[in-house]
């Protein structure tokens, strides 16, 4: 491919192509907003595996852990590359970004692309950890995946998202080819017990798990290794869709999991922890039905007072390092959403809510804002960015 002119196209919330230049702008826009903590003393720089490094919050948490901490080690993801009709994925272009970030800082880490949902890519990831690191400190896990085949059965799962028990009435946002939001109304209806097998199967501890049994049977678990994988409460708002819902059996089966992994990893004085992390827009949290109206209305509720994925990842590194303390709650998950779940939050975002009608909604929700992150999931209005000018998609994975 040669360098071209590369315009935001696709349908709903997913875009054909991403632009480079944007997605490199928004790797470097997140580190410069990060101040650097120097440990004295440390004579090593902590080495971390992170699974979803590429987009949403395992992004934020690679790029928060090397420009905070100059942390070193692993990033795993999984992204297309460039074809000669269409551009690579965006995580692809962040990727490149992000490991030139940590060449700049002094960072030794090395980007792999695969399904870490096989045995293949664990064996790849451990022998590399192996090699160049000899032992990992962190272990973070931050996949959203449609489908994952079960390694030892050989069997496919797909993942949905539905509620449990009842059909679920909902409002969401849509948007149309010009960017004209509407409220519409849809219809839910409710899994099946296989499909909550299903998706507890994808989305729940199970791969999390077998990545802790893989580094322990290879002898990479370092003393005080801590491990941590994301999940999400949210509100009532979108509790009978997301927590209450498929989604969240599987997310109750990630916790479950932290505690049996946590349970045999205080013999290496290790710790296996959930964060609960706070709405963000990514292109798992668009595909939920409501997340999109949710989010722009809390959006319009609490403008910057949103936090950043970036924002909760320096939080969480802090809190891992022990540069702050643990913010726990009763279940012993660390609590990154506060300000989402926070009373006068939640008040605002329900009265908004519950008054959105069709000719409402362009008051209550901030819409525009909404449509903009959609579009910067894709490297696309990114600020400082010339779209006139041509860009070269063909760009190679990082060396590794
Ligand atoms: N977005 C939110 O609002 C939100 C809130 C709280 C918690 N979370 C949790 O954060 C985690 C990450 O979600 P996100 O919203 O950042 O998602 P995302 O879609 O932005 O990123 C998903 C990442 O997973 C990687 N990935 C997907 N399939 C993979 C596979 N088979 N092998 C290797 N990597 C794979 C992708 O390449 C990407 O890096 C999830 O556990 C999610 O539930 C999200």
């Amino acid at each position: 491919m040669t360098a071209r002119l590369i315009q935001p196209s696709g349908r709903g919330f997913l875009l054909f192509d991403a632009h480079p230049g944007g997605c490199a702008r928004i790797v470097t826009d997140m580190a410069a907003q990060v101040q650097p903590v120097t440990r004295s003393g440390e004579r090593e720089r902590p080495v971390a595996l992170i699974i979803g490094s590429s987009a949403g919050y395992g992004l934020a948490a690679t790029v928060a852990g090397i420009a905070r901490y100059g942390v070193q080690g692993v990033g795993l993801c999984f992204e297309r590359p460039p074809t000669t009709r269409r551009t690579a994925t965006a995580g692809w272009y962040r990727t490149i970004a992000t490991a030139t970030l940590a060449q700049e800082t002094g960072s030794d880490f090395a980007f792999v692309n695969g399904d870490a949902f096989t045995d293949a890519t664990k064996d790849d990831v451990l022998d590399l950890v192996s090699k160049r690191f000899g032992g990992i400190d962190y272990l973070i896990y931050s996949v959203a995946a449609p489908r994952r085949t079960d390694p030892v059965t050989g069997a496919l799962h797909q993942s949905v998202i539905q509620p449990i028990g009842a059909e679920h009435v909902t409002k969401t946002l849509e948007f149309d080819g010009d960017g004209t939001p509407h409220l519409k109304e849809i219809r839910v209806q409710p899994a099946t017990d296989a499909e909550t097998a299903d998706t507890v199967k994808v989305m729940g501890g199970e791969d999390w798990a077998r990545w802790v049994d893989a580094l322990e049977a290879g002898g990479l678990i370092r003393p005080g290794f801590t491990t941590v994988a994301l999940s999400y409460i949210g509100s009532h708002l979108t509790s009978a869709i997301y927590r209450a819902g498929t989604i969240g059996a599987a997310k109750l089966h990630l916790e479950r999991t932290a505690s049996v992994l946590g349970d045999r990893l205080g013999d290496y004085g290790g710790r296996a922890l959930t964060s609960v992390n706070g709405a963000a827009v990514t292109q798992a949290s668009t595909a939920i039905p409501g997340i999109a109206l949710y989010v722009s209305l809390l959006r319009d509720a609490l403008g910057t007072g949103m936090s950043s994925p970036l924002a909760q990842s320096v939080d969480l590194w802090d809190q891992l390092t022990g540069t702050a303390p643990l913010d726990t709650d009763e279940q012993g998950r660390i609590r990154l959403d506060r300000w989402e779940l926070d009373e006068a939050a939640q008040t605002a975002v329900t009265e908004r809510w519950e008054a959105a009608t069709p000719d409402t909604i362009g008051d209550l929700a901030d819409t525009g804002w909404f449509r903009d992150e959609v579009r910067r999931l894709y490297g696309f209005e990114v600020p400082g960015v010339d779209y006139s000018v041509p860009c070269e998609p063909d760009l190679p994975w990082p060396a590794v």
